[in-house]
């Protein structure tokens, strides 16, 4: 079996972003999932022909993998992006747990084009109610009810 290196699938990343362009369908951000040598997900940006604001290529190409493999994990899978992911789809890729994550482009590279995610960093680190959008604590009686369901119930899947 021919095994690729990371460059080709990086460059199919890449092409992927790129004809997303062309082809008028979204921002320019593409990124694949291999594993075991093999594509299992591909994902382009989206959010625009979409209406769908989490419709970017990561989260594309993890939903892509993970309703290939059945599962909500991506153990001993790689995620190339041709573009730093955003903090949405750092979120999902932890979730998703892949083994490595490769990219191309930089936040920087993303900013200098109109696509900076540098204030959602900011937001993290601020205080609750110092953010842009409000973030309250609402907490009517029994709130806790489902985190008390699931501590006590027999049938789950934990993750
Ligand atoms: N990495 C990445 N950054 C983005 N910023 C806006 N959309 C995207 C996307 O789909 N991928």
């Amino acid at each position: 079996m021919m095994l690729y290196g990371h460059e080709y699938w990086m460059k199919m990343a890449i092409d992927e972003a790129f004809r997303n362009v062309q082809q008028a369908e979204g921002g320019p951000f593409g990124a694949i999932v291999v594993k075991d040598g093999k594509v299992i997900g591909k994902g382009r940006n989206l959010v625009t022909t979409l209406n769908d604001p989490t419709a970017h290529a990561e989260v594309q190409a993890i939903r892509e993998a993970c309703n290939h493999l059945q599962s909500f994990q991506l153990t001993g899978c790689v995620i190339y992006t041709s573009c730093e992911p955003c903090p949405m789809c750092l979120g999902a890729i932890y979730w998703s747990r892949p083994d490595a994550v490769y990219y191309a482009s930089t936040k920087k590279d993303a900013a200098n084009i109109g696509f900076d995610d540098h204030f959602i960093y900011e937001e993290i680190e601020k205080p609750m109610d110092q953010r842009s959008i409000p973030m309250r604590l609402l907490q009517p009686a029994d709130y806790l009810l489902p985190f008390q369901a699931w501590s006590s119930a027999e049938r789950k899947i934990e993750y």
